[in-house]
């Protein structure tokens, strides 16, 4: 590939909305960025935010798999018009939003593995998946075929040992065990199943690619320590689907050269390697370099927190994956569907809409809030289970509190001590070597991050990093070439440091850590409930 120096990675993040794709340099600088968003730019598809929510039962959401295959093209498109020079790219790899599931038909090896440069790929793939729409992570229709999963091992905590989680509707296994069960004849014909990683890795190497460890302990069907598929929970969700699944590989794995069908299309180097895909998560994971003592906080729609771990920990709450940067060591993953939907709804209804206004009345109260305390559900909560608004005084339960600005800082605190709670229970031991990284949309608010420095008594740094999913993916291009050279530490070094957001008051600790008990006393109360 020429003198290194000039060496170009492409990283793409196949996530719910969009597809996603930066060019870094060796420096890992950004040379170019791409965006396709299916609901606007592919709308014969009339997907919602990417997904479809079935009209009948609205718990059923999967995505077009063959939108996602077109959107590919034009986000390659749009890349060849930015004047990207494909013949400088060394490597490629890719992110995909987690748990979501893909059925090959059977005869589609054969047409990856022939594709003709002349034509867009959605032609020449239209018929190649036995199940059209692929079931997506937001589906929840599946609570029987969890119930059939974790039966097999003997309960949920032995699941969770397995496989790294207790049974979620979202997760893979569940899924394929659905489809199976209601359409045969399409489980029967799928020559391979992918994840929506491993299918976004297959469309550029031109054959079906590996799971590799880290998105595949995502599916409730491999065992996290042997990284291995577990035979007892395959045969639940259906026969022949060790075959079905591939046997799951490092995510660094190089999985082999480019198709040639990109080399002859789009000039791209017949020497660039294909490295494994990975889930968004552990892609976020690898773009924000996450290492021991550091817990990455993602304030988005939806708020994750991610831990490095040396050793997985049993827990039923959350998620342990396998690491994609480190395959010896594992990662905790903690979603909590209400994250930004719910400060913004705050906002609108304390503080006229504003954020100055918000942070303003966030600053106005002290920390600790008066012994007030506030848990906020909009949407169906993962963890803890729970839906709606719980408000407590220092007396117990109310309706509401006594001023806007107790309210304010209520949803505020209420999230970071969860945030924390969670965190504990997967064995975090905050010390004077914690630090936060704080990511997502909300982590330009200081006034926020402040709240999270007290809550954790731990300093904020923030990453400006566009998507640290896409990116992510980007650095795992290089990391994957060059896997056994140089470390991923070393991959990684180019990058600036996180910067420091703010570090929290000598009271802090004082305040929240009596908060944290408190927490968890009210979501026993009400989860007994
Ligand atoms: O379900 C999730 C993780 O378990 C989500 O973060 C999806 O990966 C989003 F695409």
């Amino acid at each position: 590939m020429g003198d290194q120096g000039d060496n170009l990675y492409l990283g793409l993040d196949l996530s719910t909305q969009q597809l996603k794709a930066a060019v870094i340099n060796e420096k890992l600088e950004i040379v170019a960025e791409q965006i396709v968003i299916y609901d606007s730019d592919l709308p014969e598809f009339r997907t919602q935010g990417g997904a479809l929510i079935d009209k009948i039962n609205n718990a059923y959401i999967t995505s077009p798999t063959l939108m996602w295959v077109k959107a590919l093209d034009i986000v390659l498109d749009k890349l060849t018009v930015a004047g990207i020079n494909f013949s400088k790219i060394a490597a490629v790899s890719g992110s995909g939003q987690q748990h979501g599931s893909v059925y090959w038909q059977r005869g589609a090896s054969q047409t990856l593995a022939t594709l003709n440069p002349g034509e867009f790929l959605h032609q020449q793939l239209a018929h190649s998946f036995a199940v059209a729409n692929s079931p997506i992570w937001m589906d929840s229709s599946t609570t029987k075929q969890c119930q059939l999963l974790e039966q097999a091992v003997g309960g949920p905590m032995k699941l969770a040992e397995i496989t790294g989680s207790r049974a979620y509707e979202r997760f893979t296994g569940s899924q394929i065990c659905k489809i199976n069960q209601t359409r045969p004849d399409a489980y029967k014909n799928s020559e391979r199943i992918s994840l929506v990683s491993s299918f976004l890795c297959s469309l550029f190497a031109g054959k079906i690619a590996p799971i590799d460890i880290s998105d595949g302990s995502g599916m409730n069907l491999m065992n996290i320590k042997t990284k291995k598929w577990d035979e007892t929970l395959l045969e639940v969700c259906g026969s022949n689907l060790a075959e079905k699944l591939g046997d799951p590989v490092p995510s660094t794995t190089i999985v082999g050269d480019i198709s040639p069908y990109y080399v002859d299309r789009y000039n791209f180097n017949p020497n660039c390697k294909t490295i494994a895909c990975t889930g968004d998560n552990p892609a976020s994971l690898i773009g924000m370099r996450l290492s021991e003592n550091w817990i990455a906080v993602s304030l988005g729609t939806s708020d994750t927190v991610f831990l490095w771990l040396s050793e997985p920990k049993v827990v039923l709450d959350g998620h342990v994956l396998c690491n994609p940067i480190d395959e010896n060591a594992y990662m905790a993953l903690l979603c909590f569907k209400n994250g930004s939907f719910t400060r913004e709804r705050i906002r609108d209804q304390c503080a006229e809409g504003s954020w100055d206004v918000f942070n303003q009345l966030l600053e106005s109260t002290p920390r600790g809030n008066f012994g007030n305390i506030g848990l906020y559900y909009d949407n169906q909560e993962i963890i803890p289970f729970l839906h709606g608004d719980y408000r407590f005084s220092k007396g117990g339960r109310v309706t509401k509190f006594n001023s806007l600005e107790v309210e304010v800082r209520a949803v505020i605190e209420g999230q970071c001590i969860r945030n924390r709670a969670y965190s504990e229970d997967f064995g975090l031991k905050i010390d004077k070597n914690t630090k936060i990284l704080a990511t997502g949309g909300a982590s330009n608010n200081k006034a926020i991050l402040q709240v999270l420095s007290d809550v954790f008594n731990a300093p904020v740094y923030v990453q400006h990093a566009a998507n640290s999913a896409m990116l992510g993916a980007a650095y795992q291009a290089k990391h994957g070439l060059f896997f056994g050279q140089k470390s991923y530490h070393d991959v990684m070094s180019p990058l600036p440091e996180p910067e420091l957001a703010c570090t929290p008051y000598q009271d802090a600790e004082s305040i929240y850590i009596p908060m944290v008990h408190r927490y968890r006393a009210i979501v026993k109360e009400l989860t007994a409930q």
